[in-house]
């Protein structure tokens, strides 16, 4: 079931007269269905991974597996091992284990945390050497190009580039690789809140047409929610030891990554973006006695 989410160009009394340009539309599906499909359709599997960081950090990722045209959102506090993780599956980070021939070979585009931008030229000679087949295709240009606000950036000096406007290149690129899976950390990073809301549109929409697979670290709630068919929480104590769960449907792994932080979640019956409750609220305090950290998709 989808929910839209009714901010564009409206009075949102719940955002503080915020208007906005562009809407989400949030996915608020619970039951094992998603679960289900995932099992019927699973293509491809990983083993159990293990990773010690420099005697300091221990890191155990449970065995899972994805399909195409999924996006598996990782969910974790800082320092709980989401890009080790990722980039064990970019092959960029061997395991502690022997599972190398576990581990299945696949194309890959990564679209690192931090982006130093190293290249001595323009935006576009930058398209021209790492993506020149996508960044002139209709199709590109109409579904990554334009929404991410390129074209304005062409001329422009790489290594003269705003956060933000380094995040939109760096998203673009990512995308424009041929690979079956995108690993993409942190795309909203530097974004304000309206281009966060095309990035994740962009993203979702690519990933679903091009039937591939992503992997997407995200710390902005709202954009984890828009954007995860399914979730990999994790767990345990940060730059300690912690644990990567299997990949599991929405709602039970924001349930299962909410009580771990003892934060609940309800949704705003006017424009359905998720708020969060007061701590120790009658909302807070009913949700946690009946484990409905995450709202359910229930007014
Ligand atoms: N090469 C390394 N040597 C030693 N420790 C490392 C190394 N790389 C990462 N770590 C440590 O491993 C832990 C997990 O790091 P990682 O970057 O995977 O976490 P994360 O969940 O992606 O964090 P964040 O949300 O802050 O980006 C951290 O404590 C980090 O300091």
């Amino acid at each position: 079931m989808f929910v839209a989410f009714q901010a564009a160009n409206c009075f949102v009394p719940t955002e503080n007269l915020r208007f906005r340009e562009e809407s989400l539309t949030f996915k608020v599906t619970d039951t094992g269905l998603k679960e289900e499909e995932a099992k019927k359709f699973a293509r491809y599997q990983y083993p159990q991974l293990s990773k010690n960081q420099g005697g300091k950090f221990k890191l155990l990722v449970e065995p899972g597996s994805f399909t195409d045209s999924e996006i598996i959102v990782m969910l974790g506090e800082n320092g709980t091992g989401k890009t080790t993780f990722i980039r064990m599956l970019a092959g960029m980070l061997a395991p502690d284990d022997d599972v190398r021939d576990e581990i299945p070979q696949f194309n890959i585009s990564y679209k690192p945390q931090k982006i130093s931008p190293k290249f001595e030229s323009t935006v576009r000679n930058l398209l021209h050497a790492k993506i020149r087949e996508s960044y002139l295709h209709p199709t590109f240009t109409t579904d990554v190009m334009k929404p991410m606000m390129i074209e304005v950036l062409m001329d422009q000096e790489v290594k003269n580039l705003s956060g933000g406007e380094l995040q939109r290149v760096a998203i673009t690129l990512c995308l424009g690789k041929a690979a079956d899976i995108y690993l993409i950390d942190e795309p909203s990073a530097y974004l304000d809140s309206e281009q966060r809301i095309v990035a994740a549109k962009v993203i979702k929409r690519f990933i679903m047409h091009a039937k591939k697979t992503a992997f997407i670290v995200e710390h902005d709630f709202i954009m984890a929610t828009y954007l995860a068919d399914r979730v990999i929480v994790y767990e345990g104590i940060p730059s300690v030891d912690c644990v990567a769960r299997t990949p599991q449907a929405l709602v039970p792994g924001m349930n299962q990554f909410l009580t771990n932080l003892a934060i609940t979640f309800r949704r705003d019956p006017t424009n359905y973006r998720p708020r969060i409750n007061k701590m120790d609220s009658v909302k807070d305090a009913e949700q946690k006695k009946s484990g409905a950290y995450f709202f359910i998709d229930d007014d």
